[in-house]
């Protein structure tokens, strides 16, 4: 049977990040993609020029139609905006009791710009990350989550991911994109273990959507594997095979996106 996974986040022109890289996602891991839009984001790999925010309130309207007919067997969160859309997620989450929930705590965009609402950040730790299975922060989240400085060293990272599960997380998923070197560490804590996830850097400037990506495959991925451990595995081997293939793309002047392939899941 082909699973049903959701995407809540915002959008992309470009086809980049947000719901287009969800979706695209989604359907290379053979799992059926539905999706809820929290904001239109007018972007492309050159960054972000203007945000128009759904109302909280039609933000409910279609997550009840949608699940009010359709079974759902994963979930990824990414951007939010602002807390009313947190809290109307929050409250949805909690009525459907939606299995999987992987979060991605999307906060700045790559190329600067801010995709949640500085006050946001306390309503998306309080009403949301209790309610996830899978949070997946970059360094700069982590920190801003905390209300902590941000880390530095790999070395630190399982102690960050730890203080985050404190926060009430069920798994953390911290990753170590921004930290640069020959290689790109995330590290996972999950289930009593924790576990450094090793892929080498892909010379690239194409890195729009990595965030989404790894997060919306995850979810994918979870729906159809048996734990946690082997579909963020698997998520992060897919997002590095997205970033060598994207080498054979032409979008856009700046940081283009990751290529979505599908011949791996047949
Ligand atoms: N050049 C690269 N080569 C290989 N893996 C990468 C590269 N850049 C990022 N990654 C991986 O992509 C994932 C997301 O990276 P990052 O830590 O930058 O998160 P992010 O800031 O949330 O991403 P985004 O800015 O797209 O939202 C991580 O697993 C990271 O290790
Ligand atoms: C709608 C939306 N969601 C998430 C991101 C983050 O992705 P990136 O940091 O790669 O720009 C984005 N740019 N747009």
């Amino acid at each position: 049977m082909i699973r049903n996974v959701l995407t809540i986040a915002g959008t992309d022109p470009s086809g980049g990040a947000g719901v287009q890289a969800d979706l695209k996602t989604f359907s290379a891991h053979g799992t059926y993609g539905m999706s809820v839009i929290t904001a239109l984001v007018a972007q492309t790999t050159t960054g972000v020029s203007a945000v128009h925010e759904v109302p909280a309130g039609f933000v409910t309207e279609q997550l009840r139609t949608l699940l009010d007919d359709v079974r759902v067997d994963a979930v990824k969160i990414g951007m939010l905006s602002d807390a009313a859309i947190i809290g109307a997620v929050a409250a949805e989450l909690e009525r459907y009791r939606l299995p999987n929930v992987v979060l991605d705590p999307v906060m700045v965009a790559k190329s600067g710009d801010r995709l949640l609402a500085e006050e946001a950040v306390l309503a998306l730790r309080d009403e949301l990350l209790p309610r996830a299975d899978l949070i997946t922060p970059n360094l700069p989240e982590a920190a801003d989550l905390l209300g902590a400085e941000e880390i530095t060293d790999v070395a630190d990272m399982p102690a960050q991911a730890a203080r985050l599960r404190r926060l009430g997380v069920a798994r953390v998923l911290l990753k170590g994109g921004h930290l640069g070197g020959s290689s790109s560490v995330d590290v996972l804590d999950a289930d009593g273990a924790v576990e450094f996830l090793r892929e080498e850097r892909v010379d690239t400037k194409n890195d729009h959507g990595t965030g989404c990506t790894l997060s919306a495959a995850t979810a994918a991925l979870r729906a159809r594997r048996p734990d946690w451990a082997t579909a963020v595995r698997e998520a992060k081997e897919y997002l590095s095979g997205a970033l060598r293939a994207a080498e054979q793309l032409e979008v856009g002047q700046g940081h283009g996106p990751v290529h979505h392939f599908h011949d791996r899941w047949d």
